[in-house]
């Protein structure tokens, strides 16, 4: 973790970043209150370790301005006068946890399993969040268009299977979704659901994200961790963007596919799950077998059944689902909207809609906020829906009249269509893998 150390005592900042790098943290060191605040303005951090008594300072009052400034930082406050009332003010006002002076490096490391435990707990509360979001209750599964009708069908017979599956179909087109639906119609329906985002993560990140750790396997690995692999256990293993598995992975995938059997980083004791793994793929993965970047073992391994969903632009009900999803959205807020003017949906049905359906719903969702009503009219599509000419692919030229949305949206947009995988897309726009996996959920790209 990087941990700020918050002490006016430079012998007391001195021992702590002994003993803090000693356990593999990164340490900054601050005097006083206002070195504090700027120091985590200029380089945000975990946890800070602050002392109560700061000189004339108050390690209180930072506590406070600390968790305004950054409120996911874990304050620990560090006192000599360790009373049972300065420990309750100090846990109401935000801090997590007190260090009583003069305490030994056992403490410490005490203290940051629990700060650690906390932050752990705290993902996990994220992470369910999200999973309860990606239910997505306005979501449309009957359609009236032949492919999706035969997708639906398939998936309802393999379903009850305990074959692994490979989801194919362009970002948005409902992958996730229907990777969730073979879950609830699956005999492991009341077990877990988990997602792995493959290109999310570094090759060491994931490895430990999908078969867990144990403490001391690597820096910042604080305590055993069970990984996404155990916690679907009697359930269903969603990877996500398969294609995006890096290769150092695949060979441990691959014997987790076939034997079922795993270890957690660090660790040499053999774990078996019962686990079903549901796949994901935008990408050609035969292509990536061609040029040495999917091993095809494992393709053969993961698509026992193949499902693939169309993109939205051949499908022929989007005026059907555009309509459930105004429907939706507009009962969330009232029903003021009844539906599409003839212009709309008709720039709906030409559209070539390269997020599919995620582009759509949030073109939708954005409508319902926008549109006076009764209708939604062109106006209350996005820009690029909106206002497109005939050519789809219309050029948007930089210093011409664009807003920076388009701009940042058609330059993503293009340099995901020439990158090979995402990882190289990322490098070319000098953003994070994640920032970069982010912003194509939020352009539905
Ligand atoms: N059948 C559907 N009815 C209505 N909305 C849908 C449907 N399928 C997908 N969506 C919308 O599109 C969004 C994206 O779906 P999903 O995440 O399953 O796509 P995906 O193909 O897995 O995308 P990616 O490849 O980017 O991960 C959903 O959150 C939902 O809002």
């Amino acid at each position: 973790m990087k941990i700020l150390v918050v002490d006016d005592e430079p012998n007391i900042r001195r021992t702590l970043r002994v003993a803090l790098e000693t356990m593999g943290h990164e340490v900054q060191e601050a005097a006083s209150a206002s070195t504090a605040l700027s120091e985590v303005e200029r380089q945000p951090c975990d946890v800070a370790l602050v002392d109560l008594r700061l000189g004339g300072e108050s390690g209180l009052e930072l506590l406070e301005s600390l968790r305004a400034q950054s409120p996911r930082l874990a304050v620990v406050l560090i006192t000599a006068h360790a009373s049972i009332d300065t420990a309750v003010e100090a846990i109401r006002r935000g801090a997590l946890d007190y260090l009583p002076k003069p305490f030994t490096p056992a403490q410490v490391r005490a203290v940051l399993e629990r700060v650690d435990q906390v932050r752990g707990l705290r993902d996990r509360v994220a992470d369910l969040e999200q999973q309860v979001r990606d239910i997505v209750p306005e979501v449309e599964l009957e359609s009236s268009d032949p492919q999706m009708q035969q997708v639906m069908e398939l998936t309802r017979l393999v379903a009850s299977a305990d074959a692994a599956v490979l989801i194919r179909g362009e970002n948005g087109t409902g992958k996730g979704v229907l990777a969730r639906a073979l879950h609830a119609w699956s005999k492991r329906a009341g077990g877990p659901f988990v997602t792995v985002n493959c290109p999310s993560l570094s090759s060491d990140l994931l490895e430990s994200d999908l078969f867990g750790h144990v403490k001391g396997a690597f820096t910042g690995a604080v305590r055993d961790a069970a990984g996404k692999v155990a916690a679907a256990e009697g359930g269903t293993l969603f990877l996500d963007e398969i294609g995006e598995l890096p290769p150092a992975l695949q060979p441990k995938l691959l014997r987790f596919l076939q034997e079922k059997r795993y270890e957690r980083v660090g660790e040499a004791k053999t774990r078996i799950a019962d686990v079903r793994l549901v796949a994901a793929t935008n990408r050609d993965l035969e292509s990536a077998v061609a040029s040495g970047d999917f091993r095809e073992d494992l393709l053969y391994r993961l698509n026992v059944v193949e499902l693939t969903l169309p993109p939205l632009r051949r499908r022929s009900d989007i005026r059907t689902l555009a309509e459930h999803l105004l429907a939706f959205f507009s009962r969330q807020s009232g029903g003021r909207l009844k539906g599409f003017t003839p212009e709309a949906h008709d720039r709906l049905a030409r559209y070539a809609w390269p997020g599919n359906l995620r582009e759509l719903r949030n073109a939708v969702e954005r409508a319902t906020i926008l549109a006076a009503g009764p209708l939604v009219g062109l106006a209350d599509l996005p820009d690029r829906i909106g206002q497109m000419q005939t050519d789809a692919s219309r050029s948007i030229e930089i210093g011409q009249s664009a807003t920076l949305e388009q701009v940042e949206f058609e330059h993503i947009r293009r340099v995901l269509v020439a990158a090979p995988n995402l990882e190289a897309a990322a490098r070319i726009l000098g953003i994070d893998p994640s920032t970069l996996y982010r912003k194509r959920k939020q352009y539905g790209l």
